[in-house]
C-alpha cells in the first residue's frame, strides 16, 4: 500500500520516532510506501508532500521535533479545503491511506474525513496528556522528565537565597504537566486549571514552608485561573487562545502578601523540545507499527491507543468526547503534601 503521513499541531518529542518506525515496520513487512505530507493539513491541501524511504528514517527515534514539520492547519478550512479536495489530492498522489498523527484538533479533523469516507486513521500525540481514548500520550514523559529537572535546579537556587521559586508549566486546558512535575520535583504548592486556589490558601503553603527554613517551590500549569478572577485581567490571553503570564502574576501576588522574596522562571517550548525519554521513544515506537497494522486492516476512522501496557485500537471518537482532565482524587492526593 501507499501511505501517506502527516504530523499536525503542536510539536512533540516521539513525532519522529513514529515517523520512523512506521516507515521501517510498512517497508520490512508489507512492502509498503510511504509518502510524508508537509506541514500537517497544509501539505496536504497544497500537495506539498516528500517521499519517505528506508534511508530518510535512520536514526529518527532519538531526535525530537518532526522532520515533517507541524501546523494548525484545518483541512476543512480555505479554498483548497474540504473532503473533496483531500480526496483529490490522495487520488493524484495514489495514496492508499492516510495517517494522520496530532493531538485532538487534529483527530477531531482526520474524524470528520474519515465519515466523508476517506482511509483515514489516527495516532494520538500531545505532550499535555489531555487525550481521551488512552492512558498516555507520548512526549508527555518526556515534557515531565525536562519541567522536573528544571524544577530540581529551582530547588537549589531557591534554597541558597531563601526564596520562593514559582515554575510555570504548559498545560492551556490541563494539569497534568503540573502535577506530575510538581509530584516528582517535591514542590509546596501544585496549582492546575481543574482546581481552584484562592491566593489566601497559597500564600498560607508558601507562609508555612518558609517558616520551617524551606525554599517554596510552587508548580503552576499555564491556564490556572487564580480564584475570584474570570479569565485573570492581568494575564496576557494570547490570540491564539493560549493564556500567558500566570506564573509572573503568581509571583508578584506572593511577594506583596508574604513579604518573601519570590522568582519566576517559566519553562515554556523548552518542554516541548529535544530528545524524547526512553518511555516515550518505546510508545512512539510501538504507535507507528501499530498503525501500519491499522491501516494494513483498513481500519478508518480509528486510531491506536495504550490502555495498560498494551496498544489496542479505538474509535476516533473516543478520543474526542473532551479533554482527559486531572481527576479530583489526584489532585487531592498530591495536596496532602503541601504546605507545612
Ligand atoms: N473539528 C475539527 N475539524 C477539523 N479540523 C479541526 C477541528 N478542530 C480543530 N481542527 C484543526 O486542527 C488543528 C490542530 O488542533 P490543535 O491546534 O488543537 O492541535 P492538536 O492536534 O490538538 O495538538 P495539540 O493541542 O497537542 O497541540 C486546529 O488548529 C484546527 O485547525
Ligand atoms: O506552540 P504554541 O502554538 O504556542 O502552543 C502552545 C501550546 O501547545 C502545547 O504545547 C501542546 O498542546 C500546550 O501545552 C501549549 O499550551
Ligand atoms: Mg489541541
Amino acid at each position: 500500500m501507499k501511505i501517506g503521513l502527516l504530523t499536525s499541531g503542536g510539536d512533540c518529542p516521539g513525532l519522529n520516532a513514529v515517523i520512523r518506525s512506521a516507515v521501517l515496520h510498512g517497508i520490512k513487512s508489507y512492502g509498503d510506501t510511504f509518502l510524508g505530507f508537509r506541514h500537517g493539513w497544509a501539505g496536504v491541501l497544497a500537495d506539498d508532500a516528500v517521499s519517505l524511504v528506508r534511508a530518510d528514517v535512520k536514526g529518527l527515534a532519538r531526535e525530537g521535533g518532526t522532520i515533517l514539520g507541524s501546523s494548525r492547519t484545518n483541512p476543512f478550512d480555505g479554498p483548497n479545503g474540504g473532503a473533496d479536495a483531500v480526496a483529490e489530492v490522495l487520488e493524484r498522489r495514489q495514496v492508499d491511506a492516510l495517517v494522520a498523527i496530532g493531538g485532538e484538533g487534529t483527530l477531531a479533523g482526520a474524524k470528520r474525513l474519515a465519515d466523508a469516507g476517506l482511509p483515514v486513521i489516527g495516532v494520538p500525540k500531545t505532550i499535555d496528556n489531555d487525550l481521551r481514548g488512552t492512558d498516555y500520550t507520548f512526549g508527555f514523559d518526556t515534557a515531565v522528565s525536562i519541567a522536573t529537572d528544571a524544577m530540581d535546579r529551582l530547588r537549589t537556587t531557591g534554597e541558597s537565597h531563601r526564596r520562593c521559586m514559582v515554575a510555570e508549566v504548559m498545560g492551556r486546558n490541563v494539569g497534568w504537566i503540573a502535577l506530575h512535575s510538581g509530584l516528582a520535583a517535591g514542590a509546596h504548592a501544585v496549582l492546575i486549571p481543574e482546581q481552584p486556589v484562592s491566593m489566601d490558601q497559597l500564600c498560607a503553603w508558601v507562609t508555612e514552608v518558609h517558616e520551617r527554613g524551606r525554599s517554596p517551590l510552587v508548580v503552576v500549569a499555564e491556564g490556572f485561573v487564580p480564584e475570584g478572577t474570570e479569565t485573570a485581567p492581568a494575564l496576557a490571553t494570547a490570540a491564539d487562545g493560549r493564556p500567558r503570564g500566570v506564573g509572573e502574576v503568581i509571583t508578584a501576588a506572593i511577594e506583596e502578601r508574604t513579604g518573601i522574596e519570590t522568582r519566576n522562571t517559566s519553562l515554556g517550548h523548552v518542554q516541548r523540545g529535544g530528545n524524547p525519554t526512553g518511555f516515550d521513544r518505546v510508545l512512539a515506537t510501538r504507535f507507528g507499527m501499530a498503525a501500519v497494522d491499522l491501516v494494513r486492516d483498513r481500519q478508518w476512522g480509528r486510531m491506536v491507543s495504550i490502555q495498560g501496557t498494551e496498544i489496542v485500537r479505538v474509535d476516533l471518537t473516543a478520543a474526542l468526547d473532551g479533554l482527559k482532565t486531572v481527576p479530583a482524587e489526584r489532585w487531592a492526593e498530591a495536596r496532602a503534601l503541601f504546605g507545612r
